[in-house]
């Protein structure tokens, strides 16, 4: 007979209970692999570029120690490797499964809005023009350059509410709400948004990466948006864009993983606002043992992929340095949740926006490759901006 094991069972709660339940200061992450909400802060996890992994391991072997129940790191990590991280052992985890998007639509999250683009609509296509001239230079093969959206309402923004609405509109996107308040923000910020892009996730010894790169507006007409995804599949240099991406993310997860299964084409997925060109990377972490494979250690490693940042690294990064006038933060960053057995789900942070009392920046960024058209870049984060503008009631067509 076999010894007996004791099994503590989680508790089970309903999706809508913990969406209902959340509250700004907590961590909401939701997908179609299940809901966290996470409350309370056991311990902050102080972290550097680089060695954010092997803190994060020793903060969870600590809190196993400390007697919490099957302790999880969740939070957010920045853009630039000097930038701002937000990484807690959680006092109390919920669990609960994927959300189905049923239930009322959600209060209205602010009554009316200005919205200010920063930088102006025309100097972002500049900035492409620029980014094109390095391209032809050959200093650059690919760059991913974003711009923001400032919006005011005219009272404090409803957090619960934009995260609510976020997620019945589109039950299967990474949905994410986590704290980032920092020293001197007038009331606490938080970051919230919807993300198409699966960065990494590891379940066991099995990975998945989602990368997408390559976009195209979705619209109301189902003529068109079939158009618009052969279109978008046929494009070459949308494919080109896309497979700088896929490539390096291949490349990265070789290090990690046996069984690799990266399909040759890419298909085209869809959010409610957009068409992208997509490719569902698989494989076995090769070695299960390694305290150094854990999710985020893949995730760290990966980041930034060539979706968010470009080809060569180092060159798109001075080139979003000198040509985007803001500081990403935590845009084009990762949010999501490691365990001490490495499990963990990380997602790229774009269709986001940071909300602080009642200012809100909404983010989006596109990729620029050799034939990239200033206007159709101009254009497409546009139509990036439509996830949170929608959630907002900002936006209502
Ligand atoms: C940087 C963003 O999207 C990335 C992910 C998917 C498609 C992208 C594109 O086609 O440019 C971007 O690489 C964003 O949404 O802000």
């Amino acid at each position: 007979m076999s010894p007996a094991v004791l099994v503590r069972p989680r508790p089970v709660h309903r999706a809508a209970d913990l969406l209902s339940a959340y509250l700004p200061g907590s961590f909401y992450y939701s997908s179609a692999h299940g809901s966290i909400l996470a409350d309370g802060v056991h311990a902050t996890v102080e972290t550097r570029d680089g060695d954010r992994a092997r803190a994060v391991s020793a903060a969870l072997a600590a809190a196993a120690r400390a007697g919490v129940d099957h302790p999880m790191v969740v939070g957010a990590i920045g853009f630039r490797p000097d930038g701002p991280a937000s990484l807690v052992v959680p006092a109390l985890v919920r669990r609960a499964c994927a959300p189905t998007g049923d239930g009322p639509t959600g209060a209205a999250v602010a009554p009316a809005w200005t919205i200010a683009p920063r930088p102006q609509p025309s100097h972002y296509a500049d900035a492409v023009r620029r980014a094109l001239e390095r391209i032809a230079g050959g200093e650059l093969a690919k760059v991913v350059l974003g711009r923001c959206l400032d919006l005011l309402a005219d009272a404090p923004v409803a957090v619960p509410a934009l995260l609510a609405r976020l997620v019945r509109a589109d039950p299967t996107a990474h949905a994410f709400a986590v704290d980032v308040s920092a020293p001197g923000d007038p009331a606490p910020r938080t970051l919230v948004g919807a993300s198409p892009e699966l960065l990494v996730s590891r379940r066991g010894t099995e990975v998945v990466a989602n990368p997408l790169a390559g976009s195209a507006p979705r619209v109301a007409d189902e003529a068109e948006n079939r158009r618009r995804r052969a279109a978008l599949l046929a494009s070459a240099k949308d494919r080109a864009e896309h497979a700088h991406v896929a490539a390096e993310v291949a490349r990265v997860l070789g290090r990690f993983c046996r069984d690799l299964v990266v399909p040759a084409e890419p298909t085209v997925v869809g959010t409610p606002t957009m068409w992208h060109l997509s490719t569902r990377i698989t494989g076995r972490i090769a070695d299960p043992t390694d305290p150094g494979a854990s999710s985020l250690a893949i995730a760290e490693a990966l980041h930034p992929t060539p979706a968010v940042c470009g080809v060569p690294v180092d060159g798109a990064r001075d080139a979003i340095a000198a040509l985007e006038p803001f500081d990403r933060g935590y845009f084009t960053g990762l949010v999501g949740w490691t365990d001490a057995r490495g499990d963990g789900e990380w997602v790229v942070t774009i269709r986001c926006a940071e909300v602080c009392d009642a200012a809100v920046r909404l983010f989006a960024g596109a990729g620029v490759v050799a034939g990239s058209d200033p206007d159709a870049e101009l254009a497409e984060t546009g139509a990036k901006f439509r996830t949170l503008l929608r959630a907002l009631g900002a936006w209502e067509r």
